[in-house]
């Protein structure tokens, strides 16, 4: 199988400080890749650079095989990269669907279209298709958002980042400041979302989540990536012993 995503020798400096240094990364569909470091290890540095937020000095991205570049968060959300921050980018008093769609509603067709008449009826009903694909309950999709739970906020960022990244979803830090249960929530729609064949990058601090949902951990330090895990055959113990660097120095 292919890589979705495939990084090589990405590198980006400010002035003096390295922050990431010839890294490579790739993601598979339906992967769940969590992207862990210490602060400062080049995590946003270089989710950043896959949602072109900012460019790298060096270094190669494919997409589905093809060499892309991202001059900006609108060239890579249009070949299907979303990314979903910690600030989320929702409008609060707008409600869900408006949410999903804002920045892309859909005109009606006919007359009214030249008066920019959004089709809501259309909207509405894709809204909830997506929200139900990925089993995501909430009360009314006409609640305003700065109605809902942090879970359900996240929830619903999450959904509109795979209704729209239909070829990688970037989450960063999605179970910050989250209660138990919607913490619980929160992976169980991350892997609806990769069970859709779209790859999820997982950035977290939090590292019981990272090890709960994630196939496969990506382990940064000082702008490197020092080492890649199956999931399965990790443990705590052992990611947080590269995390600080003291695996590197023991082998
Ligand atoms: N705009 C910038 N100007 C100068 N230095 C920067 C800038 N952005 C990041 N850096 C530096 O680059 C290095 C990598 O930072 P980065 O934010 O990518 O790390 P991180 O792993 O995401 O950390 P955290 O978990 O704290 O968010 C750090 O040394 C940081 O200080």
């Amino acid at each position: 199988m292919e890589p979705t995503l495939k990084v090589r020798g990405v590198s980006k400096n400010y002035g003096k400080i390295v922050a990431l240094d010839n890294v490579d990364f790739e993601i598979y569909p339906g992967e769940v890749v969590g992207l862990v470091g210490d602060n400062g290890a080049g995590k946003s540095t270089l989710i950043k650079i896959l949602s072109g937020a900012i460019q790298p000095d060096s270094g190669t991205i494919e997409l589905d095989g093809r060499t892309v570049a991202f001059h900006s968060p609108a060239d890579s959300r249009q070949l299907g990269v979303e990314t979903v921050y910690q600030d989320l980018a929702l409008a609060p008093h707008l409600n869900i669907e408006e949410n999903i769609f804002l920045g892309r509603e859909r005109l009606r067709s006919g007359w009214t279209r030249i008066f920019g008449a959004v089709d809501k009826t259309f909207m509405a009903q894709e809204a909830q298709r997506y929200l139900d694909s990925l089993h995501v309950h909430v009360p009314s999709l006409k609640v305003p958002v700065a109605e809902l739970s942090g879970g359900q906020r996240q929830a619903v960022a999450v959904a509109r980042a795979a209704a729209w990244g239909k070829k990688l979803v970037i989450l960063d830090e999605p179970t910050n400041h989250l209660g138990v249960e919607e913490v619980d929530m929160v992976l169980k729609l991350i892997r609806n979302v990769s069970a859709q064949g779209i790859p999820v990058i997982f950035i977290s601090h939090t590292l019981p989540h990272v090890l709960e949902v994630t196939d496969r951990i990506e382990v940064m330090r000082l702008g490197k990536k020092v080492a890649s895990l199956k999931t399965a055959e990790a443990n705590l113990n052992e990611v947080v012993s590269w995390i600080t660097g003291s695996k590197e120095e023991a082998s």
